[in-house]
């Protein structure tokens, strides 16, 4: 097994010139080349940090900043957890080319990407873009903002310890909890196709085990945490619950429990009581059409609502019902018809 606890693709992005790959060489191998010549598509460099004693490997992407590469850069940017803008701080075109690239990031990356605008070569006596003008740029466009020197070595560890600290910090907010030992579970709600959403997953099935779904709500088992960012783009969407094996955990994101809304909020919370209760009471009252009641033990409340769910599913589904039936699930729980 690799020795990382969490992999991070980073990817940078910005015209040709600007100093990406100088970026990336000094960080990861703390060298300014000389005479870098121009990326020809994408070039690719790992490097593992230790953040909180954990160890973080960053897949670092550099792509071409020349317009007739832009189509086999753009496939880069879907799986991307961040997203590095670069301009050169002393040639203004660099900077006014941005917001055609934010155009590119809305369209080919995730929305959950974590967007950096960076502003380079600050050891450069004949600045053209102020400081201020970056930051402003930056706040309008919810992105994190820096300025650095690839030449004179500054802010660029910075940079991308900030970016592996900030994508660890949000993928650690979202815990994706183990039921078996081979599968995550996350119930979502959505708007996906149910057949789709099936096929596309089951394709990948080392990393995704499982998906439940039903007329209002589909359940995504992730057994990889790399993956999990790609599940959880759809969360604003959906109606979102997180389940393990010790402690059964359920936010719902949608209207009926607004107390429970937030997942990242609710994680922060110290005592796990409330959001238990939360469990209890959503379950109870979705099986019953009554007012909630409380407390069962941990694990038939687990197994509980997961037979409902699966009943559900039967209800609108039988080929789906029975290609569950038939998969990893019985592995784990007893399916009562
Ligand atoms: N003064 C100064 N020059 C820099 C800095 N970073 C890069 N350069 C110079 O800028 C030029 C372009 O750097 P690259 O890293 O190749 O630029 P790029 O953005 O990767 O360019 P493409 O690969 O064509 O997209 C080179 O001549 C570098 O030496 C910096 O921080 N300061």
């Amino acid at each position: 097994m690799e020795d990382y606890k969490f992999l991070f693709k980073v990817v940078l992005v910005g015209n040709a010139g600007v100093g990406k790959t100088c970026l990336v060489r000094r960080f990861t191998q703390g060298l300014f080349p000389p005479g870098q010549g121009a990326t020809i598509g994408v070039d690719f460099m790992i490097k593992t940090v230790e953040i909180d004693n954990e160890k973080v490997k960053l897949q670092i992407w550099d792509t071409a900043g020349q317009e007739r590469f832009r189509s086999i850069t753009q496939s880069y940017y879907r799986s991307a957890h961040a997203l590095i803008l670069v301009y050169d701080i002393s040639c203004q075109p660099t900077f006014d080319c941005l917001p055609d690239w934010l155009r590119e990031i809305e369209e080919y990356a995730s929305s959950k990407v974590l967007r950096v605008l960076v502003g380079n070569k600050i050891d450069r006596e004949d600045r053209e873009i102020p400081t201020h003008v970056g930051e402003d740029f930056a706040q309008r466009h919810s992105m994190y903002y820096l300025e650095t020197s690839a030449k004179e070595a500054e802010n660029v560890e910075r940079l991308f310890m900030e970016i592996a600290a900030e994508l660890m910090e949000f993928e650690n907010s979202f815990k994706f909890y183990e039921i078996d030992l081979c599968e995550f579970v996350c119930f979502d709600r959505g708007r996906f196709q149910h057949s789709s959403l099936l096929h596309e997953f089951y394709s990948s099935k080392d990393s995704f085990k499982f998906y439940e779904i039903d007329l209002c709500e589909f359940v995504c088992c992730d057994r990889a945490l790399v993956n999990a960012s790609r599940l959880l783009q759809f969360e604003n969407s959906f109606k979102f619950y997180e389940i393990d094996l010790c402690d059964f955990v359920c936010l719902d994101r949608g209207e009926r429990h607004s107390s429970v809304l937030d997942v990242r909020a609710a994680f922060q919370w110290s005592g796990r009581s409330v959001y238990d209760q939360c469990v209890v009471a959503e379950i109870l009252e979705e099986k019953n059409g009554s007012t909630p009641a409380i407390r069962r033990p941990q694990e038939r409340l687990f197994e509980g609502c997961l037979w409902y769910r699966l009943q559900d599913l039967r209800r609108i589904n039988d080929d789906v019902f029975h290609c569950l039936k038939a998969s990893s699930f019985k592995a784990s729980f007893e399916f009562r018809e």
